[in-house]
């Protein structure tokens, strides 16, 4: 079977050196069958079922410990951690926190290295935090990734630990291995404990009336939302911050080597130039103080056009305003681009360095609402929330409906459309009749590369791959923009895009990346439907009204004016050194909606 290749890099900023790491090029894409079979038994379950069966009092030992993933980076507020923390407690033993740094792991997730750097940034920090309280944040590194859970074991082994706890993370393959982990720790007679902690409500909890994952949003966020106001205490609890080991610990043969452990700098294959590493830092600083700060902004102070682009999010100036805050429009201004609209808070919700939980506790001031979340469609606080919600539902379709994380599409039927260019992997093709020429073939590589630089000659869809590959994040609108223009105008397998986003995003996260390239391609759940082609030019007319977006991005067209600017007629476009358009949008319309109508059609 072909495998995927790894895409290169259209931005000088990162590398991917060729290492063990960067060669190493798993199965993305499963048969259908296999992700039947993986939908009608979903890992979930299997780990929720180990841990049930697991060991309920171990006999003490000389440790609890907590192993830390790259979804929970804080201190506060985190479940496992807390968990953890009470459990040392109670039986007066220290609490050890373990890191694993798995580059296989990330490769098979196609993880940005600017989300690996973040990751080590928040990590660096987070060792100094813990060490105040004589807690050791141990860091390893493990090339295979198939050898994780015999290495886990291994370490409670050295420090008799009786008792582990971590987060859940949904993919298939961390679920698998964290059954895994689960069974070798009854055998040992060690207690594992894996919490929901990434989402407000966790996934099997909003069902529908068949105990199934919801596969439509707005049934979804009204059950969603009467479930968390039914129980707020429990949904929004702060959990209590780990309690301080004692000094000796420090001094111990067996745990005080575990305070000396660095957390690197990088990591040969994600590397970042030093430039865009100070780029990174100064855009997106790490650390829980600062996303709190960052959470803050949006809800206490105004958009200003100077935080458009790659700028310190806390920059000072920033004005106060209970009716005109971020938070307070956000219904109004949420899709527009041209200024710092929405939260920008992805990175620090991805990497967990904030909880989902803080962020709605956050929206909860209004004294009117008694103590409940507005999650409605009317105020910005309730438009906010409901985004909030669309994390955890595609966290829910993750866990529910593992074939999303497997390449498969969730609506299988649209397996078989025809798509330009090079197959991802030739399962997904085998059915699809007529192979491209080499012409074909040759122009969609074109095509792919013209869109990942930002020079298809759509202005808009330029701006927006332009502020990704230079930011590592780009509005959510603009995400639509570019994925639709992707799968549906230049016709190319949405996992081309979806990989890509991930190789570039420093908030990347195989749930919502996933669930936005499936709704946009038109194959996901609750889907935009195949015939609703967004017009780039109009979406863009919408979405950057003043041009401040395509201007920023876009620095040829920086001194055209009006409607000029988001379709540029072709003498101003040759002019300018501006691309022409690389597909006619209406042509290309007719192409998706043929070809989507009767999947296999050429
Ligand atoms: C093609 C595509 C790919 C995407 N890839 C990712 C990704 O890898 N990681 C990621 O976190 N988000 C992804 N999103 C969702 C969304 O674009 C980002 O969460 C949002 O742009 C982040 O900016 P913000 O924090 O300012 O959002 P705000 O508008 O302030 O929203 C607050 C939070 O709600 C959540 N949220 C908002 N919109 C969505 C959404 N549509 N789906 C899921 N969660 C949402 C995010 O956690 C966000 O931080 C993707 C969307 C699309 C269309």
């Amino acid at each position: 079977m072909s495998k995927r290749p790894l895409s290169p890099a259209a931005s000088p900023s990162s590398k991917r050196t060729r290492t063990a790491a960067a060669t190493f090029n798993p199965r993305k894409i499963a048969s259908s069958a296999a992700a039947a079979a993986t939908d009608a038994d979903p890992p979930l379950l299997k780990l929720l079922k180990a841990v049930k069966d697991g060991v309920p009092t171990p006999k003490k030992g000389d440790s609890v410990v907590y192993w830390m993933r790259m979804g929970d980076l804080r201190i506060s507020d985190n479940r496992a951690l807390s968990l953890a923390s009470a459990h040392a407690k109670k039986d007066n033993v220290p609490l050890v926190v373990l890191f694993i740094l798995s580059p296989q792991d990330w490769t098979a997730h196609d993880r940005a290295p600017r989300r690996i750097d973040f990751t080590l940034r928040n990590l660096a920090l987070i060792k100094l935090s813990l060490a105040e309280l004589h807690i050791p944040l141990h860091t390893v590194t493990q090339p295979n990734r198939r050898a994780i859970p015999q290495q886990v074991l291994s370490f409670l082994d050295s420090l008799n630990a009786f008792a582990v706890y971590a987060n859940i993370e949904y993919e298939v393959d961390e679920l698998r291995r964290d059954v895994a982990i689960c069974n070798g720790a009854k055998s040992k007679g060690i207690s594992a404990t894996f919490a929901h902690d990434k989402c407000v409500v966790e996934p099997g909890v909003v069902v529908t009336g068949q105990n199934k994952s919801y596969a439509v949003y707005t049934p979804y966020q009204k059950a969603w939302l009467s479930k968390l106001n039914a129980n707020i205490p429990y949904y929004l609890e702060d959990c209590p911050p780990p309690r301080a080991n004692s000094e000796s610990v420090r001094g111990s043969p067996k745990f005080g080597a575990l305070f000396d452990t660095p957390v690197p700098v990088s990591v040969a294959g994600f590397e970042l130039d030093p430039a865009d590493r100070a780029k990174m830092e100064e855009v997106w600083p790490a650390g829980e103080t600062k996303a709190q700060d960052i959470l803050h902004r949006f809800i206490r102070t105004k958009s200003r056009s100077c935080q458009l682009g790659a700028v310190d999010p806390l920059a000072p100036g920033a004005e106060d305003s209970d009716k005109r805050s971020r938070i307070a429009v956000y219904d109004a201004e949420r899709d527009r681009a041209d200024r710092d609209t929405t939260s920008r808070i992805s990175p620090y919700l991805a990497a967990g360095v904030l909880s989902a939980r803080a962020c709605i506790r956050a929206t909860m001031s209004n004294k009117a609402l008694q103590g409940k979340v507005d999650g409605g469609k009317t105020t910005g606080i309730g438009r906010w929330v409901q985004e909030v919600a669309w994390r955890d539902f595609y966290v829910c379709v993750l866990a529910g409906f593992p074939r999303v994380s497997m390449g498969r599409p969730f609506l299988e039927k649209y397996a078989n459309v025809r798509w330009e260019g090079p197959p991802v992997e030739e399962t997904a093709y085998t059915a699809t009749p007529g192979s491209p020429s080499p012409i074909e073939l040759a122009l969609a590589a074109a095509n792919i590369e013209k869109w990942k630089s930002g020079r298809t000659g759509y202005p808009i869809v330029d701006a927006a791959m332009r502020c990704l590959n230079e930011m590592g994040w780009v509005h959510n609108r603009m995400r639509m923009i570019c994925a639709m223009f992707l799968s549906k105008d230049l016709m190319i397998d949405w996992r081309v895009g979806e990989k890509y986003f991930m190789e570039k995003l420093i908030d990347g996260d195989l749930a919502s990346n996933n669930g936005g390239w499936q709704w946009c391609a038109s194959t996901g759940v609750d889907p935009c439907p195949y015939f609703r082609v967004f017009n780039p030019h109009l979406q863009s007319q919408k979405a950057d009204p003043t041009g401040n977006f395509i201007r920023q991005w876009v620095p040829e067209l920086g001194a055209v004016r009006g409607p000029d600017l988001h379709d540029p007629s072709a003498s101003i476009a040759t002019k300018l050194g501006y691309p022409l358009p690389v597909v006619k949008h209406n042509e290309a319309r007719d192409r998706a909606i043929r070809r989507f109508k009767d999947p296999g059609a050429a």
